[in-house]
């Protein structure tokens, strides 16, 4: 940064709601509330005031917080951290501007994905290269979402990503009983065939017991992976759930333990990193990063975030080397978003950004 550099960071609020609620077993999301946030240089804004073009030529820098109750603070909460943050920012720098949103992940996430998109933009890098410094990606993997609902509508559901070339579904559980489960997964894997991955989402909702009994029935149905079984406080009881046929995620439960104590409790197969929930996509890289070197792989999944957060989040995932299909193909769940969608999905993949940034334009404008 030069020195005359001095950001500002500013933030407006949006609300958006959901063409088709997601039914999970902690509940229905309808609509996703939170605030845009972007960040500029004030003396690049300035000695371009008045000049046609001064605006496309500003570098803007492009963050969102979206918070939802369960994974991160309450939406007063982060809108008190981004006030601060934009207080502190132009006299103090960026820094100072983090220490304030440091205790509200969602508030964290846009001031820190904004910055990161102006210095991407700024230096003409993609974001996904400018985070990882790593190689070019075309493409990351990504798997269908499907929700609760009763079994031949799972099952149809299913079936139409399979038919759209999704290679993996991941299917929300634990909202009716165990049998009513594995009889809606009976009939998605006899809806999909043999060679669609199938993952679920309990979301938390089952005991020890139960969640042994649902193993033991979605291993026979070739179940790949199944997320947060137990409520997140638990570390001995996921490891104790691995083994049984299907692998162990956690998702919930990496927000109430350090991933020290998730490594050595032995609690999973994969981590499902939620970048609005952790506090940022250089955090959920970092997590990434140190378990990799363990065997477990790394999900990137959002909360049904907007544009702005969920193309950071593809730009994360292309920062993973050997990233597992991730939770990103949600953008039509929103009826309506902050911008237009600059990523492609094409047979289960998602096609990578390659402008500078974040590459998310005409966020601002039409908020
Ligand atoms: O991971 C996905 O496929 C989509 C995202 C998703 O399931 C989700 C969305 C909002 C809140 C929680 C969750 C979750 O993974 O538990
Ligand atoms: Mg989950």
């Amino acid at each position: 940064m030069s020195d005359d550099t001095r950001l500002r960071l500013e933030h407006r609020s949006f609300s958006l709601p959901l063409e088709r609620p997601l039914e999970t077993a902690s509940g229905s999301i309808e609509h996703r509330d939170g605030f845009l946030v972007r960040v500029f240089d004030e003396n690049a804004a300035e000695s371009n005031r008045g000049e046609v073009s001064a605006d496309s030529e500003r570098v803007i820098g492009y963050g969102e917080a979206t918070p939802l109750a369960g994974f991160t603070e309450s939406r007063a909460d982060c809108e008190a951290a981004l006030e601060r943050a934009s207080d502190a920012l132009p006299p103090s720098g960026p820094e100072a501007a983090l220490e304030e949103v440091d205790q509200q992940p969602a508030a964290r996430h846009a001031v820190t994905l904004a910055l990161a998109d102006w210095h991407a933009s700024t230096s003409a890098t993609p974001l996904y290269r400018y985070l990882g410094r790593g190689p070019m990606v075309a493409r990351i993997p990504v798997n269908a979402t499907v929700g609760d609902a009763d079994p031949a509508t799972t099952a149809a559901d299913a079936r139409t990503a399979a038919d759209r070339g999704f290679e993996t579904c991941k299917v929300k559980v634990g909202a009716r009983s165990i049998e009513a489960d594995v009889e809606r997964l009976r009939q998605v894997r006899d809806a999909v065939g043999p060679n669609v991955e199938l993952r679920v989402d309990a979301n938390g909702a089952w005991t020890y017991d139960e969640a042994l009994r649902a193993i033991e029935a979605f291993a026979d149905l070739d179940v790949a992976l199944v997320e947060q079984p137990l409520p997140p406080g638990a570390l001995e009881g996921h490891a104790a759930l691995r083994g049984h046929g299907v692998g162990i995620a956690l998702d919930e439960g990496l927000l109430e333990h350090d991933l020290d104590d998730v490594c050595t409790a032995g609690a999973a197969d994969a981590i499902v990193l939620k970048p609005m929930a952790l506090g940022g996509i250089d955090v959920a890289r970092r997590m990434a990063a140190w378990v990799s070197e363990l065997g477990i792989e790394a999900i990137v999944t959002t909360t049904i975030d907007g544009v702005v957060a969920r193309t950071g989040a593809v730009h994360l995932a292309a920062a993973i080397p050997n990233v597992a299909p991730s939770g990103l193909a949600t953008a039509d769940r929103l009826a309506a978003d902050l911008a237009r969608d600059p990523v492609l999905l094409e047979k289960g993949a998602a096609v990578v950004p390659q402008t500078k940034g974040l590459g998310v334009t005409g966020v601002w404008e039409d908020a």
